[in-house]
């Protein structure tokens, strides 16, 4: 629904099919964006500090009040946010210069005591349930979503599946794995996936959060940018939009630059502000790997997936314009888009290029830091793609997988452990299959004996699995971080950091049992991946040849 608002070399998600007229500015004109358009702000220049960065200006509106009281969706509820002082203020007081940031507290600390209360409410639910029969929790959970609305998603209940057994109906057997298929296949169909991926997606969580995983996935995420710190600041920035009447606010605590765009008077994707290049629309997930890297001012950095370059350009501008970052992307096509953008938000220190990822570092090594924003399945931000519910097989998962590893390991050899600054690989996906997550982290960790993994440093975020049906993981896998549309009201998304070392001279034994020995050193050899294991892989798919990945396949 946002996106007519959305230029289109912006877009990263799973979605981008290649086709820009998609993402047609003029869309921005018809009736979709009048969700976005609300009465016109005015200044109150009160008491404001220019030095406070973090404060914005504070707006009220003309005739009515500001939209700001109602907002909608806040992203990511921190508990680092809440202050009691601040949830008794006044909620109808008109929005100042003063009270502004306490007031988003203040909503964040309901929120997060919202969301404490619905998961207490879910957990008694679940214990009654255990109690009556070993279906009914997730009757209940059905029941909740059926309330009040006719065509809405109806388990049966206790009483109508036992009549079913008598009649021989269609629960007759009654066990919960035939329950649970039963629940997995009416998840498919009402919620329009294809049964696999329904219950790939569905075994990720308890039942209870599962069905809220499927219901977030049909709700539009927040409307966010970046602030692009090479040519504004953020307060600046907010000032001008809401001058032409947008609505915004800081997205959170845990970012300087994000701003949430609740409603706006004109097109975002068209504002001079935004052609000038003083933000880039971004969804809030896609900060979060470059705040896990942390690239620094004169370092070497690659960026190994990077169209369309809303990482690649926030590290440049964190980098203040220095040192270099190569933005690479296999797709050609795509690094039209990328190109646009650095060049709008004049990014200086960027170098385009176009390879597969896995020819690295035999192209180039010795960087300080690593972006692996890999091609994945998309199943983070079906949201903003719904082809993926009913596109994605269980090839695709095991072939985008065995990319991924292939992959990381070139991005791992790829950094310079002797990096004075850095020495880090950050990987990340805008997917929540273990397939393409913890599987690759850990194979990662098996492969390359010189990496280990470190905290992201972020503030939020769920821990990733140490285990997952029966899989066991290298422990540390926990320090990596999953992100969900229906915990962070973000797309889903996982950030993975490592700590590459110096590699140890190997012995035979480890040699052999390298896939990808494409090490700084080792480069001259063939790009050597373990044909062997890969042919079943290779053979009659184009994947892994001259594969271009159509955007719709990966993101
Ligand atoms: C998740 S998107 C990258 C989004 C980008 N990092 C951003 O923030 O704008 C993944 C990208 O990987 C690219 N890609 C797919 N296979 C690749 C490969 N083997 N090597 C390098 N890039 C690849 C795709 O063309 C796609 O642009």
């Amino acid at each position: 629904m946002y996106r007519s608002l959305f230029h289109d070399s912006d877009e990263e998600f799973a979605g981008f099919d290649g086709d820009l007229n998609e993402y047609d500015i003029e869309g921005a004109e018809d009736e979709d964006d009048d969700m976005l358009r609300g009465p016109i702000q005015e200044l109150d220049l009160g008491s404001e500090d220019d030095d406070e960065e973090e404060e914005l200006p504070a707006v009220k509106t003309k005739g009515q009040k500001s939209k700001q009281h109602e907002r909608p969706s806040k992203i990511i509820p921190t508990g680092s946010d809440a202050s009691s002082d601040e949830e008794d203020e006044d909620e109808e007081a008109p929005v100042t210069m003063a009270n502004m940031e306490a007031r988003s507290r203040a909503l964040d600390a309901a929120a997060v005591r919202e969301a404490d209360l619905d998961a207490e409410e879910m957990r008694q639910a679940e214990l009654v349930g255990e109690e009556e029969d070993d279906f009914a929790d997730a009757d209940m959970d059905a029941d909740e979503e059926g309330e009040g609305d006719e065509e809405a998603f109806q388990l049966p209940t206790a009483e109508e599946r036992e009549q079913e057994k008598k009649t021989g109906g269609p629960q007759a057997a009654g066990s919960r794995s035939e329950y649970v298929s039963q629940l997995i296949s009416d998840i498919a169909s009402y919620y329009g996936y294809n049964d696999f991926l329904a219950e790939k997606l569905f075994q990720l969580f308890p039942v209870s959060e599962a069905i809220e995983f499927f219901e977030a996935n049909e709700v539009a995420r927040p409307v966010t940018i970046r602030t692009n710190t090479l040519r504004t600041r953020r307060r600046d920035l907010a000032q001008a939009l809401i001058n032409r009447g947008v609505n915004l606010e800081p997205i959170g605590k845990w970012t300087n630059v994000g701003l949430q765009v609740f409603e706006s008077s004109v097109p975002i994707g068209a504002t001079p502000e935004y052609l000038a290049g003083h933000y880039m629309l971004q969804a809030a997930s896609s900060f979060l790997p470059v705040i896990a890297l942390g690239p620094q001012p004169g370092e070497r950095v690659l960026d190994m997936a990077s169209a369309p370059g809303g990482k690649t350009t926030h590290m440049a501008a964190l980098m203040q314009n220095t040192g270099m970052v190569f933005a690479n992307d296999a797709n050609k096509a795509r690094t039209k888009s990328l190109t646009a953008n650095v060049h709008r938000l004049g990014c200086k220190n960027v170098v385009v290029c176009s390879y597969d990822g896995r020819e690295f570092p035999k192209v180039m090594g010795g960087f300080d830091r690593v972006l692996l924003d890999a091609p994945c399945s998309g199943t983070g931000v079906i949201s903003k793609d719904a082809s993926v519910k009913t596109n994605k097989s269980d090839r695709d998962f095991t072939l985008l997988s065995h990319l991924q590893k292939q992959l990381i390991l070139c991005a791992i050899d790829s950094v310079q452990p002797e990096s004075k600054t850095g020495g880090y690989l950050v990987y990340s996906t805008c997917s929540v299959t273990v397939d393409e997550n913890e599987a690759v982290v850990d194979y990662a960790l098996r492969k390359r004996p010189n990496v280990k993994l470190v905290e992201t440093g972020l503030e939020f975020g769920v821990p990733g699995f140490k285990s997952y049906r029966g899989r066991n993981f290298d422990p540390r896998v926990s320090m990596t971080r999953r992100f969900y549309p229906h915990v962070h009201n973000m797309d889903g998304f996982y950030v993975a950091k490592f700590k590459v070392e110096k590699r140890a001279k190997k012995t035979k034994e480890e040699g052999d049992a390298m896939d990808v020995d494409a090490g700084v050193e080792g480069v001259a050899g063939k790009f050597a991946f373990n044909d062997e294991e890969d042919r079943p892989y290779i053979e009659g798919q184009p994947f892994f040849s001259n594969h271009v990945f159509a955007s719709h396949e990966l993101t």
